[in-house]
Order: C-alpha cells, then structure tokens, then sequence
C-alpha cells in the first residue's frame, strides 16, 4: 500500500496501539489467570488487564490525534475507591512497561511524531506516567459517539470469559468518522495464524495449535481490503484475507458466543437447520468469531437475540469486526438485514442482534433468520 493510502497513518497508530495492548493483555494472563483464579471466578486479572490496556490504547492515540474523541468500554470510577489502590498500582505498572516497550514503532508513526511538533510534544515521551495521567487516559473514552467527526470506539478486552478460560479474546479499535468505520484493529493472542494448521478441537478453530503459532493481529481499511499477520511481526508480513466463496449454505459452517446469554443458540440451531446447515457450530468468545469468518475458518457468524431483544449491542463490540469482514466479501447487518447503524452513540440501538456472511448468500441467511423467528413468536423483534 502507498504511503498516500487514506488512513495510512491511523492505521499505523491503531496497529501500534493494539500489539502494545496484546502484549499487556496476554503477560496479564500469563502471570495472574491461574486455575485458582479460574475456579473461584475471581475476574480480578480481566480487570487489570481491561483498565490497563485501554489507559495503554487511549495514551497512544491521543498522542497522535489528541483531538478526537474515544468511546472505549471502561471508565476510571471504580478504580479511584480508596479501596482500588492495588489495583492501581498494577495498572501503573503494566501500562506503563506497555508503553515503554520498544515494540518496532512503524514508520509512517514515528515519521508523523517527528516531523509533527504537536504530535512530538504529545507524545507520552520517555518518563513513566502518573497514576493520574493514566486513569485520565482511561477516561479519554467517555465520548458519546455520534454522527459527526472523528471517533475510536475501543473494547480493550473483548471476551472476557474466553480470558479467563485461555481461549479466544480479542483487543479491537476501530476508527470512525462521521459515524462510518474507516479502520478496524483487532489483535488476537490466543489465535493461531493458520487454523488448518491446527486439529480443531473443543469447538474452537484452530485450537491445540502450538504457542508459537498464536498470536495473529487482523487489519482493515474502507476500501483497502482484508489483511492478517503475526501480532509480534513486521508489515510486510502481512497476508490479504478473503471469506469462503459459498456454493451452497449446507456445506458452511457457522460461529456463535459461548455464552448462550449473548446469543441465543436455540435460534441459531434452527436458523442452520432451515439452510442445511450439518456441521455443528463452533462457539467462541469475542470478535475473534468475526475475523474468524474473514479468513474462511467458518463461514457465518450468528448473533441472534435473547429472550426480549432488549439488550443494546455495543459499538465497540462490532465496529471493528464489521469492518474486517466487509473488505474480505462478506456483508454483516442486523438480523432484519439493516446495516449496523454505528452512528447513534454508544451502542447500536437501532439494530437489533448480529448476522455476518459472504455478500452472495447474505439475504439468504436473513431469510432464515426471520422464518426462525416468526416460528419463535418473535417475528416482531
Ligand atoms: N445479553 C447480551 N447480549 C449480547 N451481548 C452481550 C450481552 N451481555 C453482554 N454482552 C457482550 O457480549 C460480548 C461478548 O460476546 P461473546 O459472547 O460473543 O464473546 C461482551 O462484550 C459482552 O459485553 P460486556 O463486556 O458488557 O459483558
Ligand atoms: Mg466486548
Ligand atoms: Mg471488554
Ligand atoms: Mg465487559
């Protein structure tokens, strides 16, 4: 790609932001999920490692592009209780070793930080960050989001249950403007590069590949196309992704949440049945199931509302992943086959749940998905 590309610069930022994000993330659970933490469901190591990314993610870009606004999933609250100061202390720590971190910046970033004296003088430079400076960070993601201007909408640690378990989560930012994603970022640790290297088992693409296989960052840009590479690896290394071209449904395979509170599996199993769908569906946590699909692992990715539909999608749990499937083919709407409207705040209130496929048998799906639920009673949703 030419350095002219659009977007090439926040594109760089958004990939430099997200691998320092990932490398937190996965020391995180390297040195503070253990079986202990597991089985007393204690989800204190997701919550240093959600706070401690997102001050990491919101520091760079607001080193780069102090002017606009960031919708990131968590905020300081919580963590200024007196009680919170171990918390702090750690999130001090990691975000800080984040940041210092000399992970390869990208030229066309430390090109910009150079040549621009602002962004040179808003850079988080060479000292450690206060305690302050960083829960401040982590509030730079209390924007509103919206239809005008320049946004990041930032889920620091997508799949937290899949955290927890050692499988799929996902770091996933996404840049925006006026309310259309322009670029989408997702960094996922626990994902090999090649899933046909790996046996599937447990359900899960890809898994039992070895550890030096995971790892695998994902990128798109409106326009550019679909890319993947190792998280830890040099540009150049990366490969364009493409969905599967369908010849017909009955031989796809789909994707779904593990957790059946976010999904409803009931449906989904129906909505398969009506296509001929026979291979079961293969669960994962977070938007790892979008890039997933992107790069033919599996072909479609079903989030079907539970019960009442009244919960709110949010944006930063999609906009990234949306991105990423339409520049490898795919179309992803909600379940009536609206386009997911990222442009009315924080979450995606005027769509409702969550179908991705190949662009050639997108309608198709829809079709199902209404059948299944009129069948359901909840034609109306
Ligand atoms: N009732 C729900 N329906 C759909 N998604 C939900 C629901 N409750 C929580 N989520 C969100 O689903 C995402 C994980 O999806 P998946 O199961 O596909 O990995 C999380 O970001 C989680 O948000 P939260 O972080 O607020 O819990
Ligand atoms: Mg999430
Ligand atoms: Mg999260
Ligand atoms: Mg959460």
């Amino acid at each position: 790609m030419s350095s002219a590309a659009a977007y090439h610069l926040e594109r760089q930022v958004a990939i430099s932001a997200v691998t320092r994000a990932c490398s937190l993330t996965d020391k995180v659970f390297r040195n503070l999920v253990t079986a202990d933490t597991v089985t007393k469901k204690d989800k204190s190591p997701v919550t240093v490692g959600d706070y401690s990314a997102q001050a990491v993610v919101n520091t760079v870009i607001a080193s780069h592009f102090s002017a606009d606004a960031i919708v990131g999933e968590e905020d300081s609250k919580d963590l200024r209780n007196p009680e919170a100061k171990n918390l702090r202390d750690q999130i001090v720590k990691l975000a800080n070793e984040a940041l210092a971190s000399p992970a390869q910046e990208c030229p066309a970033v430390a090109d910009a930080a150079s040549k621009s004296s602002e962004a040179a003088s808003q850079a988080w430079g060479t000292q450690d960050l206060s305690e302050e400076a960083l829960l401040a960070a982590i509030d730079r993601g209390n924007a509103e989001g919206g239809r005008s201007g320049r946004c990041w909408a930032l889920d620091p640690i997508d799949g937290t249950k899949g955290f927890l378990r050692g499988g799929q989560y996902a770091v996933c930012l996404a840049f925006m403007v006026d309310g259309e994603v322009q670029v989408g970022v997702i960094g996922c640790p626990n994902l090999p590069h090649d899933a046909s290297s790996a046996k599937p088992k447990e359900g899960e693409f890809g898994a039992g590949a070895k550890r030096n296989d995971l790892g695998t960052l994902f990128v798109a840009v409106k326009g550019q196309g679909a890319f993947q590479r190792p998280i830890q690896a040099e540009s150049d290394s990366e490969t364009a992704i493409t969905m599967n071209k369908i010849s017909s449904l009955s031989s796809a395979s789909f994707c779904e949440s593990v957790e059946a509170g976010h999904s409803s599996h009931g449906t989904n199993a129906r909505i398969a049945e009506l296509l001929g769908i026979t291979a079961e569906p293969v669960r994962m946590d977070s938007q790892a199931k979008y890039v997933s699909i992107a790069r033919g692992d599996g072909d479609v990715y079903l989030r079907l509302p539970v019960g009442d539909g009244s919960y709110q999608e949010k944006i930063w749990d999609h906009a990234a992943g949306s991105l990423i499937v339409e520049e490898a083919g795919g179309r992803v709407s909600d379940i009536r086959g609206r386009s997911l409207d990222f442009g009315v705040g924080r979450t995606l209130k005027d769509n409702k749940g969550v179908v991705a496929a190949h662009r050639d048998v997108h309608d198709q799906v829809i079709r199902a998905v209404g059948q299944a639920l009129e069948e359901e009673g909840r034609g109306n949703l």
